[in-house]
């Protein structure tokens, strides 16, 4: 059985003591996980250490981090390599949010070396794609999640592809309460399981998690993660409060 993941992306929000204490109420409220079901927060850099310290010894949650360098060392300032990471606890890394390919242009051969970076460096990779509201509107969404996939993790090996999860987070629906009906979610995870499935095999295609992003709540969850290529999500906005975070890992529980 694959992998589910409800992963926590806290993006640019919270001081030290809130995400202290979102962590404590987190840990207060979280129920005993299978052994295949596994919970990421992944916060700013500042908050790492002491995440890590807070989920250090606990079974099935994981401090992550939201992006990382393509470089391994060296002279480049404000940068934080995937090995720094590692060695302050870090497990997953998000790589290929659309917030990073808007705002800080980067681009599918920027997040292969991203991609590698982590992987050299242990670390699990939840990888982002998903399309604008103009690319679903031309219909062309399939094709389009395709490329980024092709161009940020198709060089890997099939053996590397078990440290990654793939994220559809559909721009249209991150942030604006609108979000993908299941029936468009399932179409769309679907078509990336048999892009997968294309180019590696149907077994590494059934074992790679697929995540869905954009307005989940604990309203919406339980009907998005039945769906049968859904294998959980990434939760923006709904993980920065305990009460709702837990909502959607209870809507873990059936699949
Ligand atoms: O971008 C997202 C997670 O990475 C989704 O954000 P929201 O849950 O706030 O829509």
């Amino acid at each position: 059985m694959r992998n589910k993941i409800v992963a926590a992306n806290w993006k640019m929000n919270l001081n030290l003591a809130e995400g202290k204490q979102l962590v404590e109420g987190i840990l207060a409220g979280l129920p005993a996980l299978e052994v295949h079901k596994h919970v990421v927060i992944a916060s700013s850099f500042v908050h790492i250490a002491q995440t890590a310290a807070q989920l250090a010894g606990k079974s099935n949650i994981h401090t992550g981090a939201q992006n990382c360098s393509t470089e391994t060392s060296g002279a480049y300032t404000g940068e934080v390599s995937a090995a720094m990471l590692k060695d302050a606890g870090v497990s997953y890394v998000i790589i290929g949010h659309s917030e990073r390919r808007e705002y800080f242009n980067e681009t599918n051969a920027m997040l292969a070396k991203k991609v590698n970076q982590a992987l050299a460096n242990g670390l699990h990779i939840l990888f982002c794609c998903g399309e604008a509201l103009e690319v679903r509107d031309a219909g062309t969404q399939n094709a389009h999640v395709e490329q980024q996939i092709k161009e940020g993790i198709f060089h890997l090996s099939a053996e590397q592809m078990k440290d990654i999860t793939i994220a559809y987070e559909p721009i249209w629906a991150i942030g604006t309460g609108r979000t993908a009906t299941s029936a468009q979610a399932q179409e769309i995870h679907a078509h990336i399981r048999s892009v997968v499935a294309a180019q590696y095999g149907a077994d590494v295609a059934n074992n790679v998690p697929i995540l869905y992003g954009g307005s989940c709540k604990p309203s919406n969850a339980a009907e998005l993660f039945a769906c049968p290529d859904v294998d959980g999500g990434l939760i923006g906005g709904a993980s920065l409060k305990a009460d709702e975070f837990l909502g959607i890992i209870e809507a873990m529980k059936n699949i």
